[in-house]
């Protein structure tokens, strides 16, 4: 069978997903994933039937990091009988100002994106990695690169500057949003499941190891929480959210710390990792009664509040909520306290429908429509590495 290979580098996770490329379009054959990478690593899988594949976990030093994880993904997949790879779409978390939609990866293209890895250094790296390991391998299989980026451009410059002068603009540095696979995909989604909603003013919360908030209008992008780096906004599994950058300059001038010293901070030992000093990982927070692991669950809780406020404002009041990714899709308890953040917003939840994570979870008389979507980054990905194959074979 013909098949496309998508792969989605996250920051605590390698998902990949195998499409049986048909005369209707995609079929989906296998969808697996390496989560809880460096802390409780586990490799899942399925085929389209629903049936496991493989469910193996290994300890947290076995695969402490995405190269670890991309490895053992590799050797699994190239287990795999009766599969003719066509295409291999990425994900590719940083575009920079130039990359405004999918693109066909060629040695330029590579070259280009390699240019923004200290703008993602957790992402981007892991991000090419098996885009140059696949041009060895197979350099006849086009490679398609689907951006974080992309779904946020088109940002009116008010929107995407920072008060700073202008020359900085011009060369790049301007607030990007990331996640816009995921937000692409519940746009979508959202239209299906909600027609009229969609067209309205949605809110769509992707909760994840990394986190970020994304305010639609009619499905489009207006407003995001993170900038010109995955750093800004929320707080995340590693990274601290939005910071005074005077935070950063103390570190520098007067603790002396390196700008590399900085960025291994910022990215690797910040936000629920460093506040709770417990773990990155939600449900390790939840589970614990470590006072510090409460503060945690405290501060990202009403961080989300916070910029969900922010969003509302830059969209004049909101009339859908959604949350999504890896902690709204599956904690129950987090959702119901963001949803309390946003009463004053006319959110009403419904706990039973909740407590189950149903689609719909606010009541019938909830002004603001409460929603559970689960995302599918990589289904985005398929759709457009089929698409951009398609006209680039017309
Ligand atoms: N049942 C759960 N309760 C709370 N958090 C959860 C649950 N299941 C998964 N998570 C959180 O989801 C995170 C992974 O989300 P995901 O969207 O896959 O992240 P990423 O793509 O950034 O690696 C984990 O770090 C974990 O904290
Ligand atoms: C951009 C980003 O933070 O991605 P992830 O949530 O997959 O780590
Ligand atoms: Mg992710």
């Amino acid at each position: 069978m013909d098949a496309l290979l998508v792969v989605n580098a996250g920051s605590s996770s390698l998902k990949f997903q195998l499409f049986g490329i048909t005369d209707g379009g995609l079929e989906r054959q296998i969808k697996g994933q390496i989560g809880g990478i460096g802390t409780r690593p586990r490799l899942q899988a399925k085929g389209a039937d629903g049936a496991v594949l493989v469910d193996r976990t290994y300890p947290a030093d076995k695969v402490g990091d995405l190269p670890a994880a991309i490895a053992a993904a590799r050797d699994w997949l190239l287990t795999l009988e009766g599969f003719k790879l066509r295409a291999i779409g990425h994900r590719v978390v940083h575009g920079g100002p130039d990359f405004a939609a999918p693109v066909l990866i060629d040695a330029g293209v590579l070259e280009r994106l390699a240019s923004y890895q200290d703008l993602a250094p957790l992402h981007q790296p892991n991000n090419l990695a098996p885009i140059r390991q696949a041009m060895a391998i197979n350099p006849d299989v086009p490679q398609v690169a689907c951006f974080d980026t992309a779904f946020h451009h088109g940002h009116p410059q008010e929107v995407n500057c920072y008060a700073m002068p202008r020359r900085f603009y011009d060369e790049g540095v301007r607030r990007y949003g990331f996640h816009g696979l995921s937000y692409e995909y519940i746009a979508e989604h959202l239209r299906a499941v909600a027609p009229q909603v969609a067209r309205g003013r949605v809110i769509v919360a992707h909760l994840g190891s990394g986190a970020s908030m994304c305010a639609l209008r009619d499905g489009h992008s207006v407003e995001t929480t993170m900038g010109f780096t995955a750093l800004d906004g929320l707080p995340m599994g590693t990274r601290p959210g939005q910071l005074d950058p005077g935070v950063v300059l103390y570190l520098i001038l007067q603790r002396g710390m390196s700008a590399r010293a900085v960025s291994d901070l910022l990215y690797h030992e910040a936000g629920l990792k460093g506040l709770s000093g417990v773990s990155n990982d939600m449900r390790d927070l939840l589970g614990s009664d470590d006072p510090h692991a409460k503060l945690a669950v405290d501060h990202f809780v009403y961080r989300c509040g916070l910029n969900a406020g922010m969003l509302a404002a830059a969209l004049g009041g909101i009339d859908a909520f959604v949350f999504t990714a890896g902690v709204g899709e599956n904690s129950a308890p987090i959702r119901a306290r963001i949803a309390e953040s946003i009463a004053w917003l006319g959110a009403e939840l419904d706990p039973a429908a909740n407590s189950i994570g149903a689609t719909l979870i606010s009541t019938p008389s909830s002004r603001v429509a409460l929603y559970v979507l689960p995302t599918d980054e990589e289904l985005m990905i398929a759709r457009h590495t089929l698409a951009l194959l398609k006209t680039a074979v017309a």
